[in-house]
């Protein structure tokens, strides 16, 4: 992606698409809380974008706006090109953004097939579908090398932490998404586990699909990100290719947004 500070060409400009989403200068407020202040953000994609920041720093604020749970008091959101009002997350979904939530991703007493086909079931004949939702299914996770889980029929509740989020993120390839938001997907895994889930999210950016993972671990976030974008009391203090930042930059950026380094480090990327 063509940075704000390059000259470019003109041909450059006219045959580089624009980023799939793009956040112009997005506030939102709470009463007397600056929830988020004048957020920039490019969201390309085929690339994970980290979304770092101490805690209350806005993530989980902005994140609700891109799907279309909270509405922005001010600032636009750009999706492929053209501005969009999110007024609901079914806006979001029919646009193509999935998030998968840390705890609501699934529900324990469904199956597999039941849960990545929950609310918007296969129906043939007037009647469930449920071998095609199977093959489906089946074939979704498969292709995503998601090769532990033993049947698809397999209650939701007997999967480990790590098969539930890959699951859940399944779901998200089964149903076309472009963008998919994550939440801590590792939060409650451990190490192994953690493992399998940050690939998974490397596979999804490769199939195209932008990401955007919200992390505070900072192995997670280096070893997964394309680039990070860092919040601070509200504002995006820097968004800029992982290979531009180390932990020690990001740490200083996210605690104090005040360092030096900000200076260098700010801006669009
Ligand atoms: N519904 C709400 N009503 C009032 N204030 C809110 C609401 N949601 C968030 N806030 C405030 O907005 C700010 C940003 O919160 P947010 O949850 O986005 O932080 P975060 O970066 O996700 O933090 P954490 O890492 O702790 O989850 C905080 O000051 C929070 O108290």
């Amino acid at each position: 992606m063509r940075r704000s500070d390059d000259a470019g060409t003109e041909e450059d400009a006219m045959t580089e698409p624009g980023p799939l989403l793009r956040l112009e200068k997005i506030d939102k407020n709470f009463g007397p809380v600056h929830a988020l202040t004048n957020v920039d953000l490019d969201v390309p994609a085929g690339q994970v974008t980290v979304l770092a920041g101490d805690n209350g720093a806005g993530k989980s604020v902005l994140i609700k706006c891109i799907a279309g749970i909270h509405r922005p008091d001010a600032g636009r959101i750009i999706w492929e090109g053209r501005p969009v009002d999110l007024r609901s997350p079914r806006d979001a979904a029919a646009l193509g953004i999935e998030t998968v939530y840390q705890d609501l991703a699934l529900c324990d007493n469904l199956d597999i097939v039941q849960n990545m086909f929950l609310g918007r079931e296969r129906v043939r004949h007037g009647i469930l579908d449920e071998e095609q939702m199977e093959i489906a299914a089946r074939d979704t996770l498969r292709s995503l090398a998601v090769t532990t889980v033993q049947s698809v029929r397999q209650p939701v509740a007997s999967l480990s932490g790590g098969q539930r989020q890959s699951v859940a993120i399944a779901k998200s390839v089964l149903w076309n998404s472009k963008l998919v938001i994550m939440d801590e997907p590792t939060a409650a895994l451990g190490v192994a586990q953690t493992e399998v889930v940050l690939e998974l999210i490397r596979r999804l950016a490769d199939r195209g699909l932008a990401v955007i993972v919200i992390s505070h671990n900072m192995n997670d976030v280096f070893r997964v990100a394309d680039r990070i974008a860092v919040l601070t009391l509200g504002r995006m203090v820097a968004v800029r290719p992982v290979a531009e930042l180390d932990r020690k930059i990001v740490v200083e950026l996210m605690t104090s947004g005040r360092s030096d380094r900000l200076a260098e480090a700010g801006g669009r990327s």
